[in-house]
């Protein structure tokens, strides 16, 4: 399944990110026709003309850090088992459509995730675009390895706040697995690949239920204390509401710096675009999505896809954030992937433009 995820700060490592500007936005490309209110889709302004709603303007307190806001996208794993050949070729749409990270593919076990059994291939054989990032996740020193290998500039290592979810996601304790990221950091410090860290299970646990904040901020300090240059917050299973989302940003920030931060969301309850915006809020400048929404994690049953890519570009267009994103090939990359999982688009903003 394919996961886009959208980033919204500079990055290490000389990563591609684009300043965001509070000016309107230029005009983007038309992702369909323009279709009236009889059951069809509703075009894509306000994007289209480069002009905002009335009353859409951005209080200076709305958004208080957007003149740091840069942007980034990336694909986490397509969960599903799909032709080697469509994951390229979606990374490489996403990469056209000018998303600056693009997270291609996982080095877990082939055994516990067997559609991700391609990924040496996938990474080989998309088009590394100049410019765009392509990191992996590794869970532990034998996925960095083969990663490493395979070509990976990037790594992510993935740890949780629930010790039920750890242990059914890596087979471990939550001590074992910030063992198994210490290991990689090392191995990655000396070898100059920045490592990149996700907390699941944030604001609920499909195994363990409600998560106190002040254990997402201990286990995200101490991913960070390890070397993690940021750390991604997911709620894996997308529970979470806006008032949650901001209590347990206000525990994490007291241990690790925002601008280290970045939020994950799925959409299960359709909350995902609302959690952003209170985190954006909060000055956090990184956003993960996917796109079409797909995503999902094969140890959380019944937890949805991440927020649609599609649909946090439209948000941010509208709040005068120039993206560079170009809307229309995006659109195009979920219409691909869709007809390719025979499935619907999630992205709200797809289904208003196009009827797929
Ligand atoms: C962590 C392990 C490997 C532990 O699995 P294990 O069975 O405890 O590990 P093991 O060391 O006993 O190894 C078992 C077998 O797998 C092999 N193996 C071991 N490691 C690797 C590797 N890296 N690559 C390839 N092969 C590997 C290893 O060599 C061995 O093979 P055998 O000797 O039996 O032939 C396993 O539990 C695993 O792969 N888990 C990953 C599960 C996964 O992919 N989950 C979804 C990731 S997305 C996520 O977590 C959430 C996120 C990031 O999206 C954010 C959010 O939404 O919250």
């Amino acid at each position: 399944m394919a996961t886009v995820r959208e980033s919204l700060r500079r990055r290490l490592v000389g990563l591609a990110s684009l300043r965001a500007v509070s000016a309107p936005r230029p005009a983007q490309g038309r992702a369909c026709r323009h279709r009236d209110g009889r059951g069809r889709g509703l075009g894509l302004w306000p994007l289209l003309e480069g002009e905002r709603p009335a009353g859409d303007a951005i209080p200076g307190h709305f958004l208080p850090n957007l003149a740091d806001l840069s942007f980034l996208l990336f694909v986490s794993p397509l969960q599903n088992i799909v032709p080697t050949q469509v994951k390229i070729r979606l990374i490489d749409m996403l990469s056209e459509a000018g998303l600056p990270v693009v997270e291609a593919t996982s080095f877990v076990s082939p055994k516990w995730v067997p559609q991700m059994s391609d990924n040496a291939e996938v990474l080989q054989g998309i088009q590394k675009f100049p410019g765009i990032n392509y990191p992996v996740l590794t869970p532990n020193f034998k996925g960095y390895q083969a990663a490493v290998a395979a070509g990976a500039k990037e790594v992510s290592v993935f740890g949780a706040a629930s010790e039920l979810f750890t242990k059914k996601n890596t087979n471990c304790s939550i001590d074992e697995s910030l063992q198994r990221c210490d290991e990689v950091l090392q191995a990655a410090r000396a070898a100059g690949i920045p490592v990149r860290g996700y907390v699941s299970c944030v604001l609920g646990c499909p195994y363990e239920g409600k998560i106190s904040p002040a254990k997402v901020a201990e286990v995200a300090k101490k991913m960070y204390s390890m070397g993690c240059y940021e750390i991604s917050l997911g709620d894996t299973i997308g529970v979470g509401t806006p008032g949650i989302m901001k209590d347990m940003l206000s525990a994490v920030m007291h241990e690790v710096p925002v601008s280290a931060l970045a939020v994950h969301c799925h959409d299960t309850y359709g909350q995902a675009l609302a959690n952003t915006l209170v985190a954006l809020q909060m000055g956090v400048s990184v956003v993960d999505s996917s796109v079409a929404g797909l995503g999902g994690c094969p140890y959380a049953q019944g937890a949805s896809g991440n927020l649609a890519t599609e649909d946090l570009v439209y948000m941010l267009s509208g709040l005068g954030i120039h993206t560079g994103v170009n809307l229309q090939k995006l659109l195009e990359a979920g219409n691909f992937i869709c007809q390719a999982l025979n499935r619907k688009t999630s992205s709200k903003v797809a289904q208003a433009t196009c009827k797929l």
